[in-house]
């Protein structure tokens, strides 16, 4: 057997049409501002392929890009600014910052109706309590490659690898919610492979290359691959050794062009919610 390949890029690309589709209706450009502190190389890939996909669907997208040496005081100040700024619907704070500045101080100070991250205490407390608010963005695409697939939740067991605040957390909140019996499994799980071997949905993101191998899966699991990892001879792999889970696995999604485009796509999805309970769709 070999598994169906989920084409998170073809997916995606779907998605950005039907906003950019939104978004020409709208009487205004929704605004995205995302903020770059110092030389991530990382980051700026990233920083790039998001503004240019956010120009393309019509938003009004611009990076702001602060010097390495940026004080923790001076990042809130820009971040004050942009919260105050009517024509800005959705703010990104870029990560990693650099280690002076505190993360949870950047992420507090980002107003919870334009944290179209979803990484406020605000916005994670209201999908914990099962309340409407902005997602994560990467839980948020694996939600839709899953819809796209057809993949039956109710009931079905996921196993979540990885608590981040970023993914694991958001993803097993969001299972949970579409009726998953959810296990968030991770670096001090007693018996990783064996927990792994019990899913039925398996969504890997715990930032190690390769880690999930064909004996960790049961036969016809669905494989969602979050990681996104540089190997030193330049290749890009994920969290999930591909070609040996491909052969077990019903569906699987490949990296790239399985998670991370999904990310971008429904970070315009959520500024468009942003812009749209601020200043309407008419
Ligand atoms: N505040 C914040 N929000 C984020 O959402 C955020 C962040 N900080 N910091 C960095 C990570 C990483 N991230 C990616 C999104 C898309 C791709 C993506 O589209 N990747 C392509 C390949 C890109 C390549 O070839 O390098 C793919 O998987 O097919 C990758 C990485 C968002 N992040």
């Amino acid at each position: 057997m070999t598994a169906r390949i989920l084409d998170g890029k073809a997916i995606a690309a779907a998605l950005r049409a039907r906003l950019a589709e939104r978004v020409a209706a709208l009487p205004y450009s929704p605004g995205l501002r995302v903020v770059r502190v110092g030389e991530d190389p990382a980051s700026g890939v990233y920083v790039r392929n998001k503004d240019k996909a956010a120009k393309a669907a019509g938003y009004d997208s611009a990076t702001i890009h602060l010097p390495a040496e940026t004080t923790e005081a001076e990042l809130l100040a820009t971040i004050a600014t942009l919260n105050a700024d009517p024509v800005v619907d959705g703010i990104l704070v870029q990560l990693p910052l650099p280690p002076r500045i505190r993360t949870e101080a950047a992420i507090a100070a980002v107003d919870p109706a334009k944290d179209v991250d979803g990484f406020h205490p605000l916005n994670a407390g209201r999908l914990a309590a099962g309340q409407p608010g902005l997602v994560p963005c990467t839980p948020r695409g694996v939600m839709h490659i899953l819809a796209e697939a057809g993949v039956v939740l109710r009931g079905a067991r996921a196993v979540v690898l990885g608590r981040s605040q970023i993914v694991g957390r958001p993803m097993a909140q969001l299972l949970l919610g579409a009726d998953c019996t959810v296990t968030i499994a991770h670096s001090r799980t007693r018996d990783l492979p064996g927990e792994c071997r019990r899913a039925d949905i398996l969504v890997a993101a715990v930032g190690r290359p390769e880690m999930v191998r064909a004996d960790w899966v049961a036969p016809g699991v669905v494989v969602i691959d979050v990681g996104i990892n540089r190997l030193p001879d330049g290749r890009l792999v994920g969290d999930v050794a591909f070609g040996e889970v491909a052969a077990v696995a019903g569906a699987i999604t490949p990296v790239p062009g399985g998670v991370g485009p999904m990310t971008i796509a429904c970070l315009l999805q959520n500024t468009l919610e942003a812009a749209i309970a601020r200043r309407g769709a008419a």
